[in-house]
Protein backbone atom coordinates (compact mmCIF):
# COMPACT_ATOMS: atom_id res chain seq x y z
CA UNK A 1 0.00 0.00 0.00
CA UNK A 2 2.90 2.23 0.96
CA UNK A 3 4.58 1.51 -1.96
CA UNK A 4 1.57 2.46 -4.35
CA UNK A 5 0.91 5.63 -2.98
CA UNK A 6 4.76 6.80 -3.05
CA UNK A 7 4.32 5.39 -6.72
CA UNK A 8 1.30 7.75 -7.22
CA UNK A 9 3.00 10.81 -5.80
CA UNK A 10 5.91 10.21 -8.04
CA UNK A 11 3.50 9.72 -10.99
CA UNK A 12 1.70 12.98 -10.12
CA UNK A 13 4.99 15.04 -10.02
CA UNK A 14 6.07 13.50 -13.94
CA UNK A 15 2.45 14.44 -14.97
CA UNK A 16 3.10 17.98 -13.51
CA UNK A 17 6.25 18.31 -14.41
CA UNK A 18 4.84 16.98 -18.37
CA UNK A 19 2.62 19.81 -18.12
CA UNK A 20 4.23 22.58 -16.91
CA UNK A 21 6.81 21.81 -19.89
CA UNK A 22 4.07 21.79 -22.34
CA UNK A 23 2.54 24.69 -21.25
CA UNK A 24 5.73 26.05 -21.43
CA UNK A 25 6.12 25.31 -24.53
CA UNK A 26 2.60 26.27 -26.13
CA UNK A 27 3.13 29.57 -24.64
CA UNK A 28 6.65 30.66 -26.39
CA UNK A 29 5.55 28.55 -29.78
CA UNK A 30 5.18 31.77 -31.42
CA UNK A 31 8.84 32.78 -30.71
CA UNK A 32 10.08 29.33 -31.91
CA UNK A 33 7.88 29.99 -34.91
CA UNK A 34 9.18 33.37 -35.69
CA UNK A 35 13.22 31.98 -34.76
CA UNK A 36 12.63 29.75 -37.27
CA UNK A 37 12.00 32.77 -40.20
CA UNK A 38 16.01 33.66 -39.27
CA UNK A 39 19.09 32.69 -40.44
CA UNK A 40 21.71 31.26 -37.99
CA UNK A 41 23.49 28.31 -36.42
CA UNK A 42 22.23 25.17 -35.69
CA UNK A 43 20.59 24.94 -32.24
CA UNK A 44 21.18 21.77 -29.48
CA UNK A 45 17.76 21.16 -27.15
CA UNK A 46 18.07 23.15 -24.23
CA UNK A 47 21.75 24.41 -25.01
CA UNK A 48 21.00 26.16 -27.81
CA UNK A 49 24.49 27.93 -28.86
CA UNK A 50 25.65 28.05 -25.63
CA UNK A 51 27.88 25.55 -26.69
CA UNK A 52 29.05 28.08 -29.25
CA UNK A 53 30.32 30.14 -26.35
CA UNK A 54 32.43 27.65 -24.64
CA UNK A 55 35.99 28.54 -24.31
CA UNK A 56 38.47 31.61 -23.05
CA UNK A 57 36.53 34.91 -22.87
CA UNK A 58 39.30 36.32 -25.20
CA UNK A 59 37.07 33.86 -27.72
CA UNK A 60 33.99 35.05 -27.60
CA UNK A 61 33.71 38.60 -29.30
CA UNK A 62 35.42 36.91 -32.03
CA UNK A 63 33.05 34.19 -32.01
CA UNK A 64 30.16 36.82 -32.21
CA UNK A 65 32.25 38.82 -34.99
CA UNK A 66 32.52 35.21 -37.03
CA UNK A 67 28.69 34.45 -36.83
CA UNK A 68 27.81 38.03 -38.16
CA UNK A 69 30.11 37.64 -41.09
CA UNK A 70 28.35 34.39 -42.14
CA UNK A 71 24.99 35.53 -41.76
CA UNK A 72 23.03 38.26 -43.14
CA UNK A 73 21.48 40.62 -40.33
CA UNK A 74 19.60 39.85 -38.57
CA UNK A 75 20.75 36.56 -37.40
CA UNK A 76 19.30 34.53 -34.36
CA UNK A 77 20.90 32.59 -32.03
CA UNK A 78 19.91 30.58 -28.50
CA UNK A 79 21.72 30.99 -25.11
CA UNK A 80 19.82 28.58 -23.54
CA UNK A 81 16.09 29.24 -23.79
CA UNK A 82 17.01 32.76 -24.48
CA UNK A 83 16.19 33.66 -28.26
CA UNK A 84 18.72 36.76 -29.37
CA UNK A 85 18.54 38.23 -32.79
CA UNK A 86 21.76 39.99 -33.86
CA UNK A 87 21.33 43.20 -35.62
CA UNK A 88 24.45 44.77 -38.13
CA UNK A 89 22.44 46.95 -40.36
CA UNK A 90 22.66 50.67 -39.51
CA UNK A 91 19.24 51.44 -40.79
CA UNK A 92 17.42 47.96 -38.37
CA UNK A 93 19.66 49.33 -35.41
CA UNK A 94 18.38 52.78 -35.75
CA UNK A 95 14.86 51.09 -35.29
CA UNK A 96 15.88 49.67 -32.09
CA UNK A 97 18.03 52.33 -30.70
CA UNK A 98 14.70 54.49 -31.21
CA UNK A 99 12.20 52.26 -30.07
CA UNK A 100 10.79 52.94 -26.35
CA UNK A 101 9.82 48.61 -27.34
CA UNK A 102 13.59 47.77 -26.90
CA UNK A 103 15.06 50.54 -23.88
CA UNK A 104 15.12 47.47 -21.40
CA UNK A 105 18.44 46.18 -20.68
CA UNK A 106 18.80 41.91 -21.31
CA UNK A 107 18.53 40.30 -18.20
CA UNK A 108 22.36 38.88 -18.61
CA UNK A 109 22.64 43.03 -17.51
CA UNK A 110 21.52 41.73 -13.79
CA UNK A 111 24.77 40.06 -13.20
CA UNK A 112 26.52 43.30 -12.82
CA UNK A 113 23.62 44.14 -9.87
CA UNK A 114 25.98 42.96 -7.24
CA UNK A 115 28.25 45.64 -7.89
CA UNK A 116 26.33 48.70 -9.38
CA UNK A 117 22.45 47.42 -8.20
CA UNK A 118 19.84 49.40 -9.94
CA UNK A 119 21.84 52.43 -11.31
CA UNK A 120 21.10 54.01 -14.44
CA UNK A 121 23.16 51.57 -16.51
CA UNK A 122 21.61 48.67 -15.20
CA UNK A 123 18.42 49.76 -14.19
CA UNK A 124 14.65 48.68 -15.00
CA UNK A 125 13.43 51.10 -17.04
CA UNK A 126 10.79 52.32 -14.74
CA UNK A 127 13.53 53.40 -12.13
CA UNK A 128 15.85 54.57 -15.18
CA UNK A 129 13.40 56.79 -16.72
CA UNK A 130 12.92 58.98 -13.50
CA UNK A 131 16.50 58.74 -12.41
CA UNK A 132 17.88 59.54 -16.02
CA UNK A 133 15.60 62.57 -16.05
CA UNK A 134 16.95 63.57 -12.43
CA UNK A 135 20.57 62.88 -13.19
CA UNK A 136 20.56 64.91 -16.92
CA UNK A 137 21.37 68.28 -15.74
CA UNK A 138 24.26 67.21 -13.35
CA UNK A 139 25.87 66.95 -16.70
CA UNK A 140 25.06 70.47 -18.04
CA UNK A 141 27.99 72.05 -20.34
CA UNK A 142 28.78 74.30 -17.12
CA UNK A 143 29.73 71.91 -15.02
CA UNK A 144 31.47 69.80 -17.51
CA UNK A 145 33.60 73.15 -17.95
CA UNK A 146 34.46 73.14 -14.46
CA UNK A 147 35.72 69.72 -14.88
CA UNK A 148 39.12 70.80 -17.32
CA UNK A 149 40.42 71.88 -14.38
CA UNK A 150 40.92 68.61 -12.87
CA UNK A 151 41.30 66.92 -16.47
CA UNK A 152 44.46 68.68 -17.19
CA UNK A 153 45.89 68.83 -13.37
CA UNK A 154 45.49 65.37 -13.48
CA UNK A 155 46.83 64.63 -16.74
CA UNK A 156 50.22 67.05 -15.45
CA UNK A 157 50.77 64.45 -13.36
CA UNK A 158 50.87 61.44 -15.47
CA UNK A 159 53.47 63.20 -18.03
CA UNK A 160 55.23 63.88 -15.05
CA UNK A 161 55.04 60.33 -13.81
CA UNK A 162 56.14 58.84 -17.10
CA UNK A 163 59.28 60.76 -17.43
CA UNK A 164 61.00 57.81 -16.34
CA UNK A 165 60.44 56.40 -19.02
CA UNK A 166 61.92 58.83 -21.64
CA UNK A 167 64.00 57.40 -24.14
CA UNK A 168 63.80 53.95 -22.26
CA UNK A 169 62.06 50.53 -23.64
CA UNK A 170 58.45 50.16 -24.44
CA UNK A 171 56.15 49.95 -21.70
CA UNK A 172 52.63 49.18 -20.93
CA UNK A 173 50.82 52.52 -21.22
CA UNK A 174 47.62 51.40 -19.36
CA UNK A 175 48.78 51.52 -16.08
CA UNK A 176 49.52 55.29 -16.27
CA UNK A 177 47.19 55.99 -17.87
CA UNK A 178 44.08 53.95 -15.73
CA UNK A 179 45.30 55.38 -12.29
CA UNK A 180 45.09 58.95 -14.23
CA UNK A 181 41.48 58.59 -15.61
CA UNK A 182 40.48 56.76 -11.93
CA UNK A 183 41.68 60.43 -10.17
CA UNK A 184 39.89 61.81 -12.35
CA UNK A 185 36.42 60.17 -11.84
CA UNK A 186 36.56 60.05 -7.84
CA UNK A 187 37.57 63.83 -8.20
CA UNK A 188 34.96 64.71 -10.87
CA UNK A 189 31.99 62.24 -9.53
CA UNK A 190 32.23 61.79 -5.44
CA UNK A 191 34.72 65.14 -5.00
CA UNK A 192 37.55 63.30 -3.41
CA UNK A 193 41.26 62.84 -4.21
CA UNK A 194 42.30 59.29 -3.84
CA UNK A 195 45.83 60.33 -5.18
CA UNK A 196 45.32 56.77 -6.76
CA UNK A 197 48.50 58.52 -9.17
CA UNK A 198 50.94 59.84 -6.76
CA UNK A 199 50.67 56.82 -4.27
CA UNK A 200 50.49 54.19 -7.14
CA UNK A 201 47.53 52.96 -5.67
CA UNK A 202 45.59 50.47 -8.23
CA UNK A 203 43.85 48.02 -6.01
CA UNK A 204 40.68 49.86 -7.41
CA UNK A 205 41.86 49.32 -10.97
CA UNK A 206 42.44 45.50 -10.42
CA UNK A 207 39.40 45.24 -8.03
CA UNK A 208 37.00 46.40 -11.17
CA UNK A 209 39.11 44.50 -13.69
CA UNK A 210 38.56 41.49 -11.88
CA UNK A 211 34.77 42.47 -11.22
CA UNK A 212 34.10 42.99 -15.15
CA UNK A 213 36.04 39.53 -16.04
CA UNK A 214 33.43 37.44 -13.65
CA UNK A 215 30.54 39.51 -14.90
CA UNK A 216 31.50 38.79 -18.67
CA UNK A 217 32.49 35.09 -18.16
CA UNK A 218 29.08 34.98 -16.07
CA UNK A 219 26.81 36.45 -19.41
CA UNK A 220 27.89 33.43 -21.98
CA UNK A 221 28.15 30.17 -19.26
CA UNK A 222 24.50 29.55 -18.78
CA UNK A 223 25.42 26.94 -16.32
CA UNK A 224 26.59 29.88 -14.23
CA UNK A 225 23.25 31.88 -14.52
CA UNK A 226 21.83 30.64 -11.51
CA UNK A 227 23.12 32.13 -8.31
CA UNK A 228 23.44 28.91 -6.44
CA UNK A 229 26.08 27.56 -8.57
CA UNK A 230 27.76 30.60 -9.39
CA UNK A 231 27.94 31.67 -5.62
CA UNK A 232 30.13 28.07 -4.84
CA UNK A 233 32.64 28.42 -7.46
CA UNK A 234 35.56 30.68 -7.69
CA UNK A 235 34.34 33.36 -9.62
CA UNK A 236 31.33 33.81 -7.60
CA UNK A 237 34.16 33.88 -4.70
CA UNK A 238 36.23 36.72 -6.10
CA UNK A 239 33.14 38.91 -7.28
CA UNK A 240 32.29 38.89 -3.57
CA UNK A 241 35.76 40.10 -2.74
CA UNK A 242 36.31 42.70 -5.35
CA UNK A 243 32.66 43.72 -4.77
CA UNK A 244 32.81 44.32 -1.06
CA UNK A 245 36.01 46.46 -1.77
CA UNK A 246 34.43 48.57 -4.56
CA UNK A 247 31.73 49.51 -1.97
CA UNK A 248 33.66 50.06 1.14
CA UNK A 249 35.06 53.41 -1.15
CA UNK A 250 32.22 54.72 -1.94
CA UNK A 251 30.20 54.11 1.48
CA UNK A 252 33.14 55.60 3.01
CA UNK A 253 32.84 58.55 1.02
CA UNK A 254 28.88 59.10 1.04
CA UNK A 255 29.58 58.94 4.97
CA UNK A 256 31.85 61.55 4.70
CA UNK A 257 29.91 63.72 2.76
CA UNK A 258 26.72 63.80 5.21
CA UNK A 259 28.48 64.53 7.67
CA UNK A 260 29.86 68.08 5.37
CA UNK A 261 26.30 68.68 4.60
CA UNK A 262 24.54 71.82 5.50
CA UNK A 263 21.13 70.65 5.94
CA UNK A 264 19.58 74.65 5.92
CA UNK A 265 20.66 75.65 2.76
CA UNK A 266 20.46 71.76 1.29
CA UNK A 267 23.97 72.46 -0.42
CA UNK A 268 27.17 70.59 0.65
CA UNK A 269 29.72 72.10 2.07
CA UNK A 270 32.61 72.05 -0.90
CA UNK A 271 34.28 68.91 -1.03
CA UNK A 272 37.88 68.53 0.68
CA UNK A 273 39.97 68.55 -2.59
CA UNK A 274 38.34 71.75 -4.21
CA UNK A 275 38.34 73.38 -0.57
CA UNK A 276 39.99 76.75 -1.47
CA UNK A 277 39.13 76.64 -4.84
CA UNK A 278 36.93 80.00 -5.98
CA UNK A 279 35.12 78.58 -8.74
CA UNK A 280 32.89 76.25 -5.84
CA UNK A 281 33.25 73.05 -7.90
CA UNK A 282 30.79 70.54 -7.16
CA UNK A 283 31.39 66.85 -7.82
CA UNK A 284 28.36 64.40 -9.11
CA UNK A 285 27.83 63.23 -5.66
CA UNK A 286 27.30 66.22 -4.61
CA UNK A 287 24.86 67.35 -6.97
CA UNK A 288 23.04 63.93 -6.57
CA UNK A 289 22.61 64.34 -2.54
CA UNK A 290 21.52 68.30 -2.74
CA UNK A 291 18.51 66.90 -5.23
CA UNK A 292 18.08 64.39 -2.31
CA UNK A 293 17.60 67.19 -0.27
CA UNK A 294 15.21 68.85 -2.27
CA UNK A 295 12.75 66.17 -1.76
CA UNK A 296 13.95 64.07 -4.81
CA UNK A 297 15.24 61.46 -2.56
CA UNK A 298 17.50 59.00 -3.65
CA UNK A 299 18.35 56.96 -0.92
CA UNK A 300 21.79 56.31 0.64
CA UNK A 301 22.07 52.99 -1.30
CA UNK A 302 20.97 54.51 -4.56
CA UNK A 303 22.93 57.61 -3.74
CA UNK A 304 26.15 54.21 -3.79
CA UNK A 305 24.77 52.75 -6.74
CA UNK A 306 24.70 55.87 -9.13
CA UNK A 307 28.33 57.21 -8.11
CA UNK A 308 28.98 53.26 -8.34
CA UNK A 309 27.83 53.58 -11.67
CA UNK A 310 29.40 57.08 -13.13
CA UNK A 311 32.79 55.68 -11.51
CA UNK A 312 32.96 52.58 -13.81
CA UNK A 313 31.40 53.99 -16.81
CA UNK A 314 33.65 56.76 -16.68
CA UNK A 315 37.20 55.65 -16.17
CA UNK A 316 37.31 52.37 -17.93
CA UNK A 317 35.91 53.67 -20.75
CA UNK A 318 38.03 56.75 -21.20
CA UNK A 319 41.27 55.03 -20.19
CA UNK A 320 41.43 52.52 -22.99
CA UNK A 321 40.19 54.87 -25.50
CA UNK A 322 42.99 56.99 -24.41
CA UNK A 323 45.43 53.97 -25.16
CA UNK A 324 44.21 53.17 -28.68
CA UNK A 325 44.43 56.25 -29.40
CA UNK A 326 48.01 56.91 -28.37
CA UNK A 327 48.93 53.70 -30.31
CA UNK A 328 47.24 54.66 -33.32
CA UNK A 329 49.22 57.99 -33.21
CA UNK A 330 52.32 55.73 -32.54
CA UNK A 331 51.72 53.86 -35.58
CA UNK A 332 51.23 56.38 -37.92
CA UNK A 333 53.48 59.54 -36.75
CA UNK A 334 52.48 61.85 -39.35
CA UNK A 335 48.69 61.82 -37.87
CA UNK A 336 50.57 62.19 -34.44
CA UNK A 337 52.55 65.52 -36.68
CA UNK A 338 49.08 66.86 -37.82
CA UNK A 339 47.75 66.91 -33.78
CA UNK A 340 50.89 68.27 -32.51
CA UNK A 341 50.50 71.37 -34.75
CA UNK A 342 47.44 71.76 -33.87
CA UNK A 343 47.94 71.51 -30.16
CA UNK A 344 51.37 74.44 -31.41
CA UNK A 345 48.72 76.45 -33.08
CA UNK A 346 47.23 76.46 -29.90
CA UNK A 347 50.39 76.46 -27.22
CA UNK A 348 53.12 76.93 -29.39
CA UNK A 349 56.40 75.63 -27.31
CA UNK A 350 55.04 76.39 -23.96
CA UNK A 351 54.98 73.61 -21.08
CA UNK A 352 51.55 72.11 -20.08
CA UNK A 353 53.22 72.92 -16.42
CA UNK A 354 53.31 76.68 -17.32
CA UNK A 355 49.77 76.52 -19.84
CA UNK A 356 47.03 73.98 -18.86
CA UNK A 357 44.69 72.98 -21.21
CA UNK A 358 41.44 75.17 -20.35
CA UNK A 359 37.96 74.27 -21.42
CA UNK A 360 38.11 77.12 -24.21
CA UNK A 361 41.25 75.29 -25.87
CA UNK A 362 39.06 72.08 -26.35
CA UNK A 363 37.03 73.02 -28.99
CA UNK A 364 39.82 74.27 -31.35
CA UNK A 365 41.64 70.50 -30.69
CA UNK A 366 39.31 69.73 -34.35
CA UNK A 367 42.05 67.52 -35.62
CA UNK A 368 42.12 65.64 -32.12
CA UNK A 369 38.27 65.15 -31.93
CA UNK A 370 38.98 63.83 -35.52
CA UNK A 371 41.23 61.39 -34.21
CA UNK A 372 39.46 60.35 -30.86
CA UNK A 373 36.08 59.33 -33.06
CA UNK A 374 38.40 57.26 -35.61
CA UNK A 375 39.52 55.10 -32.79
CA UNK A 376 36.31 54.99 -31.41
CA UNK A 377 34.98 53.48 -34.67
CA UNK A 378 37.33 50.72 -34.86
CA UNK A 379 38.14 49.96 -31.10
CA UNK A 380 34.11 50.98 -29.78
CA UNK A 381 34.78 50.02 -25.87
CA UNK A 382 30.84 48.72 -26.36
CA UNK A 383 31.32 46.37 -29.16
CA UNK A 384 28.09 44.91 -28.86
CA UNK A 385 24.61 45.92 -26.56
CA UNK A 386 21.96 44.17 -25.74
CA UNK A 387 18.49 45.39 -24.94
CA UNK A 388 14.88 43.35 -24.29
CA UNK A 389 12.22 43.04 -27.14
CA UNK A 390 9.57 43.87 -24.38
CA UNK A 391 6.20 44.37 -27.49
CA UNK A 392 7.27 42.59 -31.52
CA UNK A 393 9.45 45.06 -33.22
CA UNK A 394 8.93 45.68 -37.25
CA UNK A 395 12.67 46.53 -37.86
CA UNK A 396 11.86 46.95 -41.61
CA UNK A 397 11.66 43.78 -43.47
CA UNK A 398 11.59 41.60 -40.10
CA UNK A 399 9.68 41.55 -37.12
CA UNK A 400 11.60 40.75 -33.54
CA UNK A 401 9.17 39.26 -31.31
CA UNK A 402 8.11 40.20 -28.07
CA UNK A 403 10.17 37.92 -25.40
CA UNK A 404 13.26 37.80 -27.36
CA UNK A 405 16.47 39.60 -26.92
CA UNK A 406 18.40 41.91 -29.68
CA UNK A 407 22.16 42.48 -29.73
CA UNK A 408 23.45 45.78 -31.39
CA UNK A 409 26.45 44.81 -33.24
CA UNK A 410 27.87 48.18 -33.27
CA UNK A 411 31.96 46.80 -33.91
CA UNK A 412 30.66 45.08 -36.41
CA UNK A 413 28.62 48.26 -38.90
CA UNK A 414 31.82 50.33 -37.79
CA UNK A 415 34.53 48.23 -39.74
CA UNK A 416 31.48 47.63 -42.51
CA UNK A 417 32.39 48.38 -46.20
CA UNK A 418 29.24 49.01 -46.82
CA UNK A 419 29.76 52.66 -44.86
CA UNK A 420 33.46 52.70 -44.29
CA UNK A 421 35.58 52.39 -47.52
CA UNK A 422 38.99 50.85 -46.95
CA UNK A 423 37.30 50.06 -43.48
CA UNK A 424 40.27 49.25 -41.49
CA UNK A 425 42.75 52.01 -42.89
CA UNK A 426 42.55 54.35 -39.65
CA UNK A 427 41.66 57.79 -41.40
CA UNK A 428 40.61 60.84 -39.01
CA UNK A 429 39.54 62.88 -42.44
CA UNK A 430 36.30 60.38 -42.10
CA UNK A 431 35.06 62.64 -39.66
CA UNK A 432 35.29 65.83 -41.48
CA UNK A 433 31.18 67.20 -41.34
CA UNK A 434 30.90 66.56 -45.36
CA UNK A 435 32.21 62.97 -45.10
CA UNK A 436 29.74 62.57 -41.98
CA UNK A 437 27.04 63.65 -44.32
CA UNK A 438 27.05 61.64 -46.77
CA UNK A 439 26.89 58.89 -43.90
CA UNK A 440 24.42 56.70 -42.21
CA UNK A 441 24.34 58.39 -39.13
CA UNK A 442 23.56 55.05 -37.39
CA UNK A 443 27.11 53.71 -38.89
CA UNK A 444 28.61 55.20 -35.98
CA UNK A 445 27.25 54.73 -32.75
CA UNK A 446 29.75 54.10 -30.22
CA UNK A 447 28.22 56.15 -27.36
CA UNK A 448 25.15 54.13 -28.26
CA UNK A 449 22.34 56.17 -29.42
CA UNK A 450 18.94 56.92 -28.67
CA UNK A 451 16.82 58.08 -25.19
CA UNK A 452 19.36 55.13 -23.40
CA UNK A 453 22.50 57.05 -24.95
CA UNK A 454 25.91 57.54 -23.09
CA UNK A 455 25.43 60.33 -20.61
CA UNK A 456 28.99 60.92 -20.36
CA UNK A 457 29.43 61.52 -23.83
CA UNK A 458 30.27 65.46 -23.74
CA UNK A 459 32.62 64.58 -20.58
CA UNK A 460 34.73 61.26 -22.19
CA UNK A 461 35.43 63.87 -25.03
CA UNK A 462 36.46 66.93 -23.00
CA UNK A 463 38.34 64.39 -20.68
CA UNK A 464 40.54 62.51 -23.59
CA UNK A 465 41.06 65.44 -25.53
CA UNK A 466 43.12 67.37 -22.72
CA UNK A 467 44.61 64.18 -21.52
CA UNK A 468 46.04 63.53 -24.92
CA UNK A 469 46.59 66.97 -25.69
CA UNK A 470 49.24 67.05 -22.50
CA UNK A 471 50.81 63.95 -23.81
CA UNK A 472 51.27 64.51 -27.09
CA UNK A 473 52.83 68.31 -26.09
CA UNK A 474 55.23 67.02 -23.93
CA UNK A 475 56.14 63.58 -25.81
CA UNK A 476 56.88 62.01 -29.30
CA UNK A 477 55.43 58.66 -29.08
CA UNK A 478 57.19 55.89 -31.03
CA UNK A 479 56.33 52.04 -31.84
CA UNK A 480 59.43 50.00 -32.86
CA UNK A 481 57.05 47.72 -34.76
CA UNK A 482 53.76 48.51 -36.15
CA UNK A 483 50.97 46.14 -35.74
CA UNK A 484 48.45 46.33 -38.61
CA UNK A 485 45.32 47.13 -37.38
CA UNK A 486 43.94 43.75 -38.91
CA UNK A 487 46.00 41.59 -36.98
CA UNK A 488 45.33 43.06 -33.67
CA UNK A 489 44.07 40.90 -31.12
CA UNK A 490 40.88 42.00 -29.03
CA UNK A 491 38.30 40.36 -26.83
CA UNK A 492 35.44 41.78 -25.02
CA UNK A 493 35.35 41.85 -20.80
CA UNK A 494 32.34 43.47 -20.90
CA UNK A 495 34.30 45.95 -23.05
CA UNK A 496 36.55 46.10 -25.59
CA UNK A 497 40.02 45.15 -24.82
CA UNK A 498 43.66 44.50 -26.26
CA UNK A 499 44.36 41.30 -25.98
CA UNK A 500 48.46 42.24 -26.07
CA UNK A 501 48.94 45.32 -23.55
CA UNK A 502 49.47 48.23 -25.46
CA UNK A 503 52.95 49.29 -25.42
CA UNK A 504 55.50 52.32 -26.90
CA UNK A 505 58.45 54.26 -26.06
CA UNK A 506 58.46 57.62 -25.57
CA UNK A 507 60.60 60.99 -26.13
CA UNK A 508 60.36 64.30 -24.77
CA UNK A 509 59.39 66.60 -27.47
CA UNK A 510 61.46 69.23 -29.18
CA UNK A 511 59.39 71.10 -31.70
CA UNK A 512 60.46 69.81 -35.29
CA UNK A 513 61.33 72.95 -37.32
CA UNK A 514 58.48 72.82 -39.63
CA UNK A 515 56.20 73.01 -36.58
CA UNK A 516 57.02 76.12 -35.97
CA UNK A 517 56.42 79.29 -37.55
C1 LIG B 1 35.04 56.83 -24.42
C2 LIG B 1 34.23 56.89 -23.42
C3 LIG B 1 32.87 56.27 -23.33
C4 LIG B 1 32.21 55.45 -24.19
C5 LIG B 1 32.71 54.91 -25.54
C6 LIG B 1 30.92 55.16 -23.62
C7 LIG B 1 29.95 54.35 -24.20
C8 LIG B 1 28.74 54.05 -23.62
C9 LIG B 1 27.77 53.15 -24.19
C10 LIG B 1 27.96 52.37 -25.48
C11 LIG B 1 26.70 53.12 -23.35
C12 LIG B 1 25.43 52.30 -23.53
C13 LIG B 1 25.61 50.98 -22.83
C14 LIG B 1 24.46 50.03 -23.03
O1 LIG B 1 23.40 50.40 -23.55
O2 LIG B 1 24.64 48.88 -22.64
C15 LIG B 1 26.99 54.01 -22.25
C16 LIG B 1 26.14 54.26 -21.20
C17 LIG B 1 26.43 55.08 -20.16
N1 LIG B 1 27.57 55.84 -20.00
FE1 LIG B 1 29.16 55.92 -21.26
N2 LIG B 1 30.80 55.83 -22.43
C18 LIG B 1 31.98 56.52 -22.22
C19 LIG B 1 32.27 57.34 -21.15
C20 LIG B 1 31.39 57.66 -20.15
C21 LIG B 1 31.67 58.62 -19.10
C22 LIG B 1 32.94 59.43 -18.98
C23 LIG B 1 30.58 58.62 -18.28
C24 LIG B 1 30.31 59.41 -17.05
C25 LIG B 1 31.13 60.18 -16.45
C26 LIG B 1 29.61 57.68 -18.84
C27 LIG B 1 28.38 57.41 -18.29
C28 LIG B 1 27.46 56.54 -18.84
C29 LIG B 1 26.19 56.23 -18.21
C30 LIG B 1 25.67 56.80 -16.91
C31 LIG B 1 25.54 55.31 -19.04
C32 LIG B 1 24.17 54.70 -18.83
C33 LIG B 1 23.17 55.59 -19.53
C34 LIG B 1 21.73 55.12 -19.38
O3 LIG B 1 21.46 53.92 -19.39
O4 LIG B 1 20.88 56.02 -19.29
N3 LIG B 1 30.14 57.14 -19.97
N4 LIG B 1 28.24 54.58 -22.43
Amino acid sequence: MAVSVTGLILCSAILCGLIWIILYHVKRLRMYKAAAKYPGPVAWPFLGNAYYFTGKNEDILNKIIKLMNTYPSPLRFWLGQRLFFAVYDAEEMKTVFLSPKTIEKEDLYKFARPWLGTGLFTAPASKWRVHRKLILPTFNQKILESFVEVFSAQSQIMVKNMEVEVDGEEFDIFNYISLCTLDIICETAMGVAVKAQTERNSRYVESAKRAFEVIFTRMFKIWLHPDIIFNHTQLGADQRTCVEYLHSLTNDVIQKKKQTFHPVNGKIANSEVVENQPNQRKAFLDLLMELSNNGTKFTDEELREEVDTMMIAGNDTTATVNCFALLMMANFPEIQDRVYQELYDIYGMDDPDDSPIKHEDLHRMEYLERVIKETLRLFPVGPILVRRVVDDLNIGTHTLPKGSSVVLGIFHVHRSEKYWPDPLKFDPDRFLPEEVAKRHPFAFTPFSAGPRNCLGLKYAMMAMKALLGTVLRRYIIKKDHMTPISEMKLKADVMLKPVEPIKFRIERRIPKIGCID
